[in-house]
């Protein structure tokens, strides 16, 4: 049983609800690396399903707000999207435990990788045609990401990619993160409607697509290079876009483009997209 099956309610009996896991059943193993929310922790779940766990660090997530949000977010399942198996919410720190992705984020795999990826298009194109499944099964739940790119993405056995840490920008604290003037606001993935009226939606995660796209035809390179976030802005509204990556099909780059129209309504959905990269990959083998 996963710890989302519903056949074997994790607390038979008790009054818990369903999204809740007992912490008596999570055994923590090595850390992981720590996020927004602190410290994250790989551990077994009733001594065999590997999961990934966040622990929430004091103050750093508003946390009533995200246990209601968590009941959706356990319904969110798309075998592109990294699990919300559930919360340990009885006491503090609260634990968020996910399905465990072996290789760790995209970003680290695709630098890490890159002397055997920078000639293989079609794995990048099939990476990237992961991410927009994913995408567009949140795009068809009407679900926004808020900070998708390749650092918010991860790997998992078989070049397996999915989607990791969607909606939970909502519930960050820091302002240096929230505000779109802050340090850590996310700025070279943030489209023009964003940067002005920080108006988030599924187009504007299209747009955070395209830059992730770049990132991975780059194997990981920081968009705009050492630019600061101010001369990106500039940059971003006075139309200027991200340079074609050097090995990287005109066919590929020229649906990048597509992804920063200047306006919103110009973007394409996931769901062409999808269709889109399928066609160009089936053209490319
Ligand atoms: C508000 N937003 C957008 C947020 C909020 C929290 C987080 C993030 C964004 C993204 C970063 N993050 C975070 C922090 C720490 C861990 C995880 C994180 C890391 C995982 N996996 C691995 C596996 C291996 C390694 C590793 O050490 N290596 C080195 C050797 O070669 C193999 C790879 C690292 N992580 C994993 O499965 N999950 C679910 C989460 C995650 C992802 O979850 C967060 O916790």
């Amino acid at each position: 049983a996963s710890p989302c099956d519903r056949s074997v309610p994790a607390t038979a009996g008790l009054s818990h609800d369903k999204w809740e896991i007992d912490p008596q059943e999570l055994m923590l193993l090595e850390e992981l690396g720590s996020g927004q929310f602190g410290v994250v922790r790989r551990g077994k779940w009733r001594g065999s399903i590997d999961v990934a766990v966040k622990m929430m660090k004091e103050g750093t997530m508003s946390e009533d707000d995200f246990i209601e949000e968590a009941k959706v977010m356990t319904k969110l399942q798309h075998t592109n999207l990294v699990q919300l198996y559930g919360v340990c919410s009885k006491n503090r720190p609260i634990f968020i435990v996910t399905e465990y992705m072996r290789h760790g984020s995209l970003l680290n795999y695709l630098r890490r990788h890159e002397q055997s990826l920078v000639s293989n298009q079609g794995l990048l194109l099939d990476m990237c045609i992961q991410v927009c499944k994913g995408m567009a099964y949140l795009e068809r739940h009407n679900y926004i990401h808020r900070d998708l790119a390749a650092r918010n993405c991860l790997v998992g056995s078989e070049n397996t990619v999915k989607v990791a840490d969607f909606g939970l920008a909502r519930y960050v604290l820091d302002d240096q993160y929230t505000s779109s003037g802050g340090s850590k606001f996310p700025i070279k993935w943030a489209p023009p409607e964003v940067l002005n009226y920080t108006r988030f939606s599924s187009k504007s995660d299209i747009w955070a697509y395209g830059v992730l796209m770049w990132e991975v035809f780059t194997c990981g390179k920081m968009p705009y290079g050492r630019l600061k976030n101010a001369e990106v802005v500039e940059r971003v509204q006075k139309g200027l876009i991200l340079e074609r990556p050097k090995n990287c099909y005109k066919e590929v780059y020229d649906i990048m483009r597509k992804c920063w129209s200047p306006v919103p309504e110009n973007r394409p959905s996931f769901r062409v997209l999808k269709e889109q990269l399928i066609s160009v990959a089936q053209g490319l083998l």
